[in-house]
Formats: C-alpha cells, sequence, structure tokens
C-alpha cells in the first residue's frame, strides 16, 4: 500500500511551475509504474509533463475520467514545515494533495479490472497556462477521451470528512489582464516636461474598482483583482512606464464579457486622459466557469450523502477559478471541494493541509469511482 503521507511531503518539496513540472513527472511516473506493473489491461502515455493512464474496462460502455493537477505556484513557502519546499515555488493550491489522492485511486482501482474503461489524467498548467485546454485542444486524449469526467479541489475553511459540490456552477469564469503604461520619463523637479506613467496606472487600478460598485449588475457576482503592479526605478524620476497584471472573474460568460469590457473602456479612457500609450493583453485561456452537470452532480452527492465518514455539503459557488471548467465544458462531469482544514488559505505562503485528509479522500472516493467504474467488491 502507497504512503500517502509521505508521498505528498516529497511531491511537497519539488513544487514547479505549469509546463515545467518535471521533477513531479518523474516522480509520478516511478509510482504509476509501480501500481501498473503486470497489469496487461493499463496502458500509460505522456503529454508534455502530463501523463494519462487508462484502464480498459472487461465489458466498457463508457470511459470515466478522473482528473488531478500537478503544477504550483510561485510564492517562497513560509509554513516552516520540515518538508516545506524551499525552491522558491510552492504547493500553495494544494496539488500536491491532489496528486496523492490521484495516486491513491489509481492504485486501489487498478486492483481489479472495471467494467468500464477508467481514464487517470494528471495534468500539467492548471495556474497558468490552461493545461486542460492544451490537453483538449491538441487531442492529447485520442481515443481515451472520457465520457465523464471527475475532479477536485482542496478547501482551506473545510473540515476533513466534509466534500461540497453543487449541481449547477461551482467556479468562475476568468480571465487575465497584463496592461502596460507608457509615458515619458523625466526629472522629478520637472513634472510638466515628462508625462507620469505610475500615476495613471494609480487611478487606472482606482477607476477599475468602479466597475464592480456601479457596472455590474450587484446579483450577478463579478470580482476585479489587480495583484500585481510594477513602476518606475526610484524617488526622484517620473516613471516611463508602469505594469498592472489582474485578474477578472464572474460566474457567467455574459458578466465576465461585460467586465472585461469595461476593463479595456476604463484603460482606453485612462490612456486619452493621460495622454499615454497602452499595451493592453487580456488572456481568457480556458478557465472557463466550471459547470458541474446537473444528472452526474445529483448522482455523486446522492452517493456521498449516504457514506457513513462523508458531511456532504450543497455549497454555493466560489470565484476561484479552474481550466477543469474548460473539459466540463466538452465533457460532462462533476467538480468538488475536499475538507483540509487549513488554518492559511488558498494560495497563502502558509497554507498547511490537515493530512488526514489523504486516507479519508482515498477511502471515499475511490468508493465513487468503484461504482462508476463497475469494480464493486
Ligand atoms: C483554485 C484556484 O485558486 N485557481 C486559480 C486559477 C488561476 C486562473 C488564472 N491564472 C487567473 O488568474 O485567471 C485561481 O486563481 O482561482
Amino acid at each position: 500500500m502507497l504512503n500517502l503521507v509521505e508521498i505528498r511531503r516529497q511531491l511537497h518539496q519539488i513544487p514547479e511551475i505549469g509546463l515545467q513540472e518535471f521533477k513531479t513527472q518523474s516522480f509520478l511516473l516511478k509510482i504509476i509504474h509501480e501500481i501498473i506493473d503486470g497489469k496487461d489491461y493499463i496502458e500509460l502515455k505522456t503529454w508534455r509533463t502530463g501523463i494519462l493512464v487508462y484502464l480498459h474496462g472487461q465489458a466498457p460502455v463508457k470511459t470515466i475520467g478522473w482528473r488531478t493537477d500537478i503544477d504550483a505556484l510561485p510564492v517562497e513557502e513560509k509554513t516552516g514545515l520540515s518538508f516545506a519546499s524551499t525552491n522558491g515555488c510552492m504547493h500553495a493550491c494544494g496539488h500536491d494533495i491532489h496528486m496523492t489522492v490521484a495516486l491513491g485511486l489509481l492504485e486501489k482501482i487498478a486492483l481489479n479490472q472495471p467494467n468500464e474503461n477508467m481514464l487517470f489524467l494528471f495534468q500539467p498548467a492548471e495556474e497558468n497556462e490552461a493545461g486542460g485546454k492544451l490537453m483538449y485542444d491538441e487531442d492529447a486524449f485520442g481515443e481515451w477521451k472520457p465520457d465523464e469526467f471527475y475532479g477536485l479541489h482542496v478547501r482551506p475553511d473545510l473540515k476533513v470528512g466534509d466534500i461540497a459540490t453543487n449541481n449547477h456552477t461551482l467556479f468562475a469564469g476568468t480571465c487575465e489582464i497584463e496592461l502596460t503604461f507608457k509615458g515619458k520619463s523625466g526629472h522629478a523637479a520637472f513634472p510638466h516636461e515628462a508625462n507620469d506613467a505610475l500615476v495613471a496606472a494609480a487611478y487606472y487600478i482606482t477607476q477599475v474598482q468602479t466597475i464592480v460598485s456601479r457596472n455590474t449588475d450587484p446579483l450577478g457576482s463579478a470580482v476585479v483583482t489587480f495583484g500585481e503592479m510594477h513602476a518606475g526605478t526610484t524617488n526622484n524620476i517620473i516613471a516611463e512606464t508602469a505594469y498592472v497584471h489582474g485578474t477578472i472573474r464572474a460566474l457567467t460568460l455574459d458578466v465576465l464579457e461585460f467586465t472585461k469590457k469595461r476593463v479595456i473602456e476604463i484603460a482606453e479612457g485612462i490612456g486619452k486622459s493621460f495622454n499615454v500609450e497602452l499595451d493592453l493583453k487580456i488572456i481568457q485561456g480556458g478557465y472557463l466557469p466550471v459547470e458541474n452537470n446537473p444528472q452526474l452532480a445529483d448522482e455523486l452527492m446522492d452517493f456521498f450523502e449516504k457514506l457513513p465518514d462523508v458531511n456532504l455539503i450543497n455549497i454555493d459557488p466560489a470565484m476561484t477559478g479552474e481550466d477543469f471548467g474548460y473539459l466540463l465544458s466538452k465533457i460532462s462531469g462533476v467538480m468538488f471541494w475536499l475538507g483540509i482544514d487549513s488554518p492559511a488559505a488558498l494560495h497563502s505562503n502558509q497554507m498547511n493541509p490537515n493530512e488526514g485528509a489523504l486516507k479519508f479522500a482515498v477511502e471515499n472516493i475511490s468508493k465513487f469511482l468503484e461504482m462508476k467504474g463497475g469494480t464493486e467488491h
């Protein structure tokens, strides 16, 4: 039996940014080979840093998919744990837990040949390059494309034992914004001879706050957040350029499009009023709203409701994004939250899951996958 805690800690120490998950891929492949060794009904292939493991069913009518993401974030870890990462990246979004759960599920499911075909996807680049969309669009699945797709995301404010989802929208759709204002540099003492890009950016950041408060329907749910800003070099030089980097989110594509339009219009307005040039990029990527399939979600929720160890929660949508939304726009399926009881939030440098979630998840989710794949025994 896999030592889940040990595996999670080892993965935690080799966090890598999307599409650069080379060490992670080798580590996963080693364990996967051990699991599937001698089982002729299981095949494996890789796609860039991703891995696909396919179990041929005995009498398949469909293919059931389980997806985990494998990439990390550019976060300097500050947990103080003995197994903390030291390479400037961190599994601050819990993908080390996701991967370990997927390995634990694969180990259990692979013990007996299922009736249905089953696919385990270890997907790169959830955080940055929408690896799910890249894989789908490049036909990485080929003949192994699932008919139903399932996956989870850890959630710090829920307890170990909690599984939370709904039968509609679970996560928002998101877009990334990169905007550079270009003015004219000069001496701090002669502002009239320069054109200050930093001041233009400051007005922009303030004005975009009015999109959610004044433009979008209050019942429509949108977020505009700029998390990064760089401008200037020192106190007495007027900044020639100012760079801002943000994300916009909404629960429907209509609201997302409207929010995007206002982000662009306000940038153009600032450009005119401050006479600065703009270099504006909006990257939609593939972070569509995560829409659970209503029938499959009802089935999954009914199943977990009946398991004595699971506290099933019917939960409202959250404004987090996920490229699983793209895969679910092509293939019916369900995503759900898994409680990990961490005092620190997702993306925090102190995110610290309760590892008890690993055993709980593998024991209970494997029952669901056994039911779906027809390996109940
Ligand atoms: C669950 C989670 O935290 N997901 C990320 C996904 C990133 C999407 C993309 N890079 C963006 O910022 O729009 C999130 O930030 O919600």
